[in-house]
């Protein structure tokens, strides 16, 4: 193996470490994590693993970009996917908050900000707000320069891969997401934190688990014993159980904890300018179709200041719970929350009243958010999959079922926003080709434009032209597949 001199110079760096002397390729596998994770990419770093034939069907599925009046050649294809896969695996560098300006002002949360990164012995990193989008703030990393403590510790604790993936944006570890922890550890002992990559941990391991399967994420503070999290003393075990002090994306640990509850939400950004572009009036009456768990009806319901009506819709009956209990923590008074299929949230009747619930007449809404149910393949940062390829092709024909009674309730002259957090071509750039040829007085909407009127555009980019999209089309498409957001697509559309 040849490795690069930055690579070399990490290593001598970290020598000391406990798993370098073991086992030499897991520590530069680990090495080159960090380096990801610093940016520091070359192609053959790629953490994400698909299985093989949701990999064959990904690559399928970009073949349909068609830049030049050309489908991509297999090869050109493979590079595109490659390098979204690469930018998945890695964390955003950045932790993003929006204020619910019901309760509260952006002054305020941004001071909270301040006293919590003052607990750190570091710089403050860059937090940035945002003129035109009042509510959003963006909290830095601290920079490569901030030295962290990434020694590795004599002990470990192995944490499940979606738990590590939290801890990378900077969570702290909850007792649930603990897989293996030693015997005799206290309270206020400094351990590793490992993520399972493998998913071939059980629950409650005491020995240390196979060093090929876990990633070193992090280090940080014990706060719950092995016999508390997997003991009889059950009532601990919701609750934190490792506070992190240094993490490998250089994120730190300040969660909305800094408030009470509604007052400031950790949202990834792209959903923040989901609800932005459709833009709700206050007096309007607006649906979200697929609510739960109510980050966007709240903030839909914020930008209305509370005046006119939500309908929040939500299929899943135990979603419904915490979708109340957000609309209730954000004090969002307008909305209206049904646990309803929004496939058949239309009925024949004509004129009936909105508080009435579900089904709906026609054309009953001026604005209709559809952010329904998808791959969910934006996650970043992602280390392990484990979609299968049925599961992946079940979400078009549901979210063409879902569209079509977005339209159907949709008044004339009104606004559609449709939205993924997925990155496929098929679920986001195919249904907006499938739903211009299916609904005729359906027009599409710049969403760069309403971007740019926000100054935002500098985080997104435009669709991509495929069959049944012309390239003035796609360039009203927004993608979120290359900055420092998670994946994401949105189209917005009026009908006429
Ligand atoms: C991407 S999530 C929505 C996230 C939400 N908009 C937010 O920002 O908090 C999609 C939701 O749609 C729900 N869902 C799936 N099929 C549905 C249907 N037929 N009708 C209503 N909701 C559905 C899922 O249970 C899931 O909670």
């Amino acid at each position: 193996m040849i490795l690069t001199s930055k690579v070399c110079e990490r290593i001598t760096h970290f020598s000391k470490c406990k798993y370098i002397c073991e086992d030499f390729l897991t520590a530069v596998e680990n090495f080159e994590y960090i380096y990801l994770t610093m940016e520091v990419i070359t192609p053959k770093h790629r953490l994400l693993k698909f299985k093989k034939e949701v990999l064959d069907e990904l690559k399928i599925d970009f073949k349909k970009i068609k830049p030049f009046d050309q489908h991509l050649s297999e090869a050109e294809s493979e590079e595109k996917l490659n390098k979204i896969i690469l930018w998945l695996s890695n964390t955003p560098k950045n932790i993003v908050y929006r204020v619910n300006t019901i309760l509260n002002r952006q002054q305020v949360v941004h001071h909270r900000i301040v006293e919590a990164l003052k607990k750190y012995t570091r710089p403050i990193p860059i937090i940035s707000t945002f003129p035109c989008v009042e509510e959003l703030i963006i909290v830095n990393g601290w920079d490569k320069s901030v030295e962290l403590n990434l020694e590795r510790q004599q002990y470990e604790v192995i944490v499940d891969a979606a738990c590590g993936a939290a801890v990378l944006r900077g969570a702290h570890i909850y007792a649930p997401g603990v897989l293996g922890m030693p015997r005799g550890l206290k309270v206020g002992d400094i351990v590793s934190v490992y993520a399972d990559l493998e998913q071939a941990c059980k629950k409650g391991l005491v020995t240390e688990y196979d060093k090929k399967n876990k990633l070193f994420v992090g280090n940080g503070i014990v706060q719950l014993t092995r016999e508390q999290i997997f003991g009889h003393e059950t009532e601990h075990t919701s609750g934190i159980a490792v506070t992190m002090t240094d993490i490998i994306s250089h994120i730190p640990q300040i969660n909305d904890n800094i408030l009470p509850k509604g007052y400031v939400l950790l949202q990834n950004l792209p959903s923040i300018l989901c609800s932005r572009v459709l833009d709700p009036q206050p007096g309007e009456t607006v649906l979200d179709m697929c609510a739960a768990p109510g980050n966007k009806t709240t903030h839909i319901a914020a930008l209305m200041e509370n005046k006119g009506v939500v309908v929040a819709i939500e299929k899943i009956k135990n979603k419904l719970e915490r979708l109340n209990s957000n609309i209730e923590n954000f004090s969002a008074t307008i909305v209206k929350a049904y646990c309803f299929d929004s496939t058949k949230a239309v009925c024949d009747a004509e004129e009936k009243s909105i508080f009435d619930g579900p089904p709906y007449s026609k054309e009953s809404f001026d604005r209709v958010l559809l952010d329904g149910p998808c791959s969910a393949l934006g996650q970043r940062p992602q280390i392990r999959n484990p979609i299968s390829v049925s599961q992946l092709r079940s979400y078009v024909p549901l979210q063409r079922k879902l569209f079509t009674s977005a339209v159907q309730l949709l008044r004339p002259g009104g606004t559609l926003v449709y939205s993924t957090c997925t990155i496929t071509i098929a679920e986001n750039e195919g249904i907006i080709a499938w739903a211009l040829k299916t609904f005729p007085n359906l027009e599409l909407r710049s969403v760069r434009e309403k971007l740019m009127s926000m100054k935002m555009e500098k985080f997104a980019t435009v669709g991509y032209t495929i069959d049944g999209l012309t390239t003035e089309q796609s360039d009203k498409l927004c993608r979120f597949d290359e900055n420092d957001t998670v994946g994401f697509f949105i189209a917005c559309f009026i009908k006429r």
